[in-house]
């Protein structure tokens, strides 16, 4: 029998799973996500989802579909990944303050020993964020787990003026990419779709 695994420590991608009505079981994947010399982050959140997806895939059975998923926010062609203290965040929300970035979510499936990817990108725009909400926004605790130090689905919504593209592929998991990716590995979600 196949199952099918989420490789991410993401509650966010979890629930995006469920939401859909796949049943699946969640094995978090440790890879080394330092960016090489002059790959492109499009390139980057690619090989990330791919290696997550592939590492895990090593422990389950070659029947098995297995998921990866990364998600970066691309500022004038900088990567930010999670912040690693208040002033990296504070560093992150200005350069996003009044301005419009891109955030890159990258889908790997695995499944009969191959692999699909799909890179979704999507533009948010932000309004002008004073250094005072950015400090009390660090307080919240809701940048320190977040690609580019916010989440659109919680208090940091309020930031967002525009966006085009996937709002769901912003939270960690593009949800029409996901299922498109899933018929072809043969999964069906437990509402038969
Ligand atoms: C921009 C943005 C990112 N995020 C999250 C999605 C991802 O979980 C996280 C980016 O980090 P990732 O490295 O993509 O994922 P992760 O470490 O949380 O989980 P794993 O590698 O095990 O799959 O930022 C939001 O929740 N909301 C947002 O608006």
């Amino acid at each position: 029998m196949t199952s099918l695994v989420l490789a991410s420590q993401s509650p966010r991608r979890g629930q995006l799973l469920s939401q859909l009505g796949y049943s699946f079981t969640v094995c978090p994947a440790d890879i080394d996500e330092t960016v090489l010399p002059e790959e492109t982050p499009h390139a980057y959140v690619e090989r990330l989802a791919r290696q997550k997806a592939l590492s895990v895939a090593e422990q389950f059975q070659a029947s098995d579909v297995i998921i990866g998923s990364d998600t970066t926010v691309v500022q004038s062609g900088n990567i930010l990944g999670k912040p690693s203290d208040e002033n990296d965040c504070l560093t992150m929300l200005r350069s996003l303050s009044n301005n419009t970035h891109q955030v890159l979510t990258a889908i790997a499936v695995v499944s009969n020993q191959t692999v699909a990817s799909e890179v979704v990108a999507t533009n948010v725009s932000f309004r002008h964020l004073s250094d005072e909400e950015i400090r009390i926004y660090w307080q919240t605790g809701e940048p320190q787990d977040k690609a580019g130090a916010y989440g659109i689905q919680g208090i940091g919504g309020q930031f967002v003026s525009n966006i085009h593209g996937s709002y769901s592929a912003v939270v960690g998991l593009p949800l029409y990419e996901t299922a498109n990716l899933l018929k072809l590995a043969g999964i069906r979600s437990t509402f038969g779709l």
